[in-house]
């Protein structure tokens, strides 16, 4: 459950009334998450999404979210609209915390999809992608690899997270700053589309959510991002073939890739694994003891990382 931050009822229902959606029936904390604090809202007026930010959101960037959304939701993306109280203001504050009421999308969060599921997801990825070629915002990728030094010096002692983590960070980081490509097709991209960040109905997308690491890098980081997190086994040990292929089916069926952009994919897949795995190794050491959380394994994406490194990576991005 992520629930870091509490809302007392009073704030509640002074929130409820900025906006034209009734009264409060009942706020419950979400199970799933563990970034931001998660309401599920019911009011007279319907559902909502109640979200606190906390740690990794700036308030400064919740502008751009908001009309990233805009933007996405403009070209038929199923993206959840973010809702205006009566003077048109998205962003509130909530218990000391930057808050928004968000549409409540129907669907179901999967653990473990199916090809067909991956396959939608990657053509769901790929459209956003050709909608975002003419976003004219930008964010810089504060969880870009330009930090992930940064965010491995501030997670601490990663040797008492696995032992031996410390070294092979260190090592990976040299070689991704060796070879990491510097010219790719970029634009803004979602960069944190697991399977929980998608809501489907049967093989049906019915929701993009949690756009708030959000940032402009290479598409074909959003790619390989989306691949280490619908691919693999829970381990991560496992690339499971049919699903591979099918989500790069997907995508192809959208996005034409560059041959720079297929070359670079093993590398920067290593780059997605560690991304990952230096963020939860970081919210291993430093979740507080009484947040309502589950906290992520790092574990399976030292798998993932490994497993991108072998010399036949480039077979795990396979279309056919
Ligand atoms: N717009 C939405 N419609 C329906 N459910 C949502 C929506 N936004 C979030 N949720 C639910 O809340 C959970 C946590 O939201 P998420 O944005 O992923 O949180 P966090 O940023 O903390 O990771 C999701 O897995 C989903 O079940
Ligand atoms: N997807 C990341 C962490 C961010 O969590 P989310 O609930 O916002 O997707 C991970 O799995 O490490």
């Amino acid at each position: 459950m992520a629930v870091y931050t509490h809302v007392e009822p009073d704030d509640l229902a002074a929130l409820v009334a900025r906006y034209d959606i009734g009264t409060v029936v009942s706020c419950k904390g979400i199970a799933e998450g563990v970034e931001n604090s998660n309401f599920l809202l019911e009011t007279t007026g319907g559902r909502f999404i109640l979200t606190l930010y906390e740690k990794r959101v700036s308030e400064g960037d919740l502008p751009f979210f908001v009309d990233l959304l805009d933007h996405l939701a403009s070209r038929n993306c199923p993206v959840p609209a973010m809702i205006r109280d009566r003077e048109g203001d998205a962003i509130q504050q909530v218990s000391g915390r930057s808050a928004c009421v968000i549409q409540f999308l129907q669907g179901i969060s999967l653990t473990q999809p199916t090809p067909g599921q991956c396959e939608a997801a990657g053509a769901a990825l790929g459209a956003m992608h050709r909608a975002l070629e003419t976003y004219a915002g930008a964010r810089e990728n504060s969880m870009g690899r330009h930090h992930w030094r940064a965010v491995a010096e501030g997670a601490g002692n990663l040797d008492a997270v696995l032992p031996g983590l410390q070294a092979i960070v260190d090592d990976e980081l040299r070689q991704l700053d060796a070879h990491w490509p510097s010219d790719l097709p970029a634009h803004v991209i979602h960069a944190d589309l697991f399977p929980d960040n998608v809501l489907m109905l049967g093989d049906r997308v019915t929701g993009l959510i949690d756009f708030y690491f959000a940032a402009s890098d290479f598409r074909a980081y959003d790619l390989v991002i989306t691949h280490a997190s619908w691919a693999f086994s829970a381990d991560g040990k496992e690339c499971d073939p049919a699903r591979a292929r099918a989500l790069m089916r997907g995508y192809a069926g959208e996005i034409s890739l560059t041959e720079a952009e297929i070359a670079a994919l093993p590398l920067l897949a290593r780059g997605a694994s560690l991304r990952f795995l230096l963020t939860r190794a970081h919210d291993w050491i430093h979740t507080p003891p009484d947040a309502l959380v589950t906290r992520k394994d790092p574990s399976p994406f030292l798998a993932r990382l490994q497993r991108y490194s072998t010399p036949d990576a480039a077979e795990l991005f396979a279309v056919a």
